[in-house]
């Protein structure tokens, strides 16, 4: 069986150690290069130093030498590294898994650019759940379409950066565009103060940010006499690790364009 050739960026985050045992864990996969910031700790050391499991890969902190010859970058850190990474990645014909979240709109279009020479898999969450789960609202919005109120709440762990998740956008985005509406126009991101009432066609987001919450989700349908709730909770980052596998794998015999999980996951049509 041959190989995919995978590195990965962010190596000793959170995620980046999440996808180095599944990796390692996957028969068809083997760890190409480990990449992390300039600077860390873990730079030098072995990538799976931080499980006892040897990989034999040093993290590196320069983009050349961690990428080796690896056929595709799984890239979960914050978007100015992605971004530097993709170009490097479009320069060099190396595919990418792009995991992290909180670009702007910039960020996006340089993404869909790369995707033109080079296959990308970019999706705010891996997880099979949640993306059927997104399958599930745009059904339910549709069916919801007057006389209920649209709320989706989030909550993760302390550490997270960006507001509202990237799932949570992606929610809304897709519940938007069930419902004809344009996200950018009808979002509410939280509320103080005299809001006045609510405007029925607004799409209100809520955040929570606590303790080692790895991610839950609610979107809330509120009607006049009954409510409807959609639920995802995480309880681990495998969901998310084995997601991105999938996508590796997705576009290892692709030479160019830009795909999310849905395609990965066959959900769409
Ligand atoms: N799509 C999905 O399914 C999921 C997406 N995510 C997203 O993935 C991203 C990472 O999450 P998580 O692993 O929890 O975060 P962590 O903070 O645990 O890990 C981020 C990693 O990226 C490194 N890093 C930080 N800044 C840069 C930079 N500018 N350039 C290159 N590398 C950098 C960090 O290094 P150092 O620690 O030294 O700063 C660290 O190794 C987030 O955007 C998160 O929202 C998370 C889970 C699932
Ligand atoms: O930062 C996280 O942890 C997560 N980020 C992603 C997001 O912003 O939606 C996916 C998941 O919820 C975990």
């Amino acid at each position: 069986m041959t190989q995919l050739k995978i590195a990965v960026a962010g190596a000793s985050g959170r995620m980046g150690r999440m996808l180095i045992e599944a990796i390692a864990a996957a028969p068809d996969a083997v760890l190409a290069g480990a990449l992390d910031v300039a600077g860390s700790p873990f730079v030098g050391q072995d990538a799976g130093a931080f499980s006892g499991q040897l990989t034999g890969v040093t993290i590196e902190s320069d983009l050349a030498r961690a990428l080796g010859d690896a056929d595709c970058l799984i890239d979960f850190t914050r978007p100015e590294g992605t971004l530097a990474h993709l170009a490097f990645c479009a320069a060099n014909n190396v595919k990418i898994v792009i995991g992290t979240t909180g670009f702007d709109d910039a960020g996006k279009a340089a993404i869909a650019a790369a995707a033109e020479s080079i296959a990308v898999v970019f999706a705010p969450n891996m997880s099979v759940g949640v993306n059927v789960t997104l399958k599930l609202l745009e059904m339910a919005a549709k069916s919801f379409n007057e006389g209920y109120d649209i709320e989706i709440i989030e909550a993760h762990h302390r550490h997270k950066v960006d507001a509202p998740s990237g799932t949570a956008l992606k929610m809304g985005e897709v519940i938007a565009g069930a419902l004809g509406r344009d996200l950018k126009q009808c979002a509410v991101y939280g509320r103080e103060g005299v809001t006045g009432e609510r405007d029925p066609s607004t799409i209100g987001f809520a955040t929570v940010r606590g303790g080692d919450i790895v991610g839950d989700h609610t979107v809330l349908f509120a009607g006049t006499g009954e409510r409807i709730e959609i639920t995802h909770k995480s309880s681990s980052r495998v969901t998310y690790a084995h997601g991105a596998l999938r996508g590796a794998r997705f576009i290892a015999d692709k030479a160019s364009g830009l795909y999310d999980m849905q395609d990965v996951l066959s959900l769409k049509g």
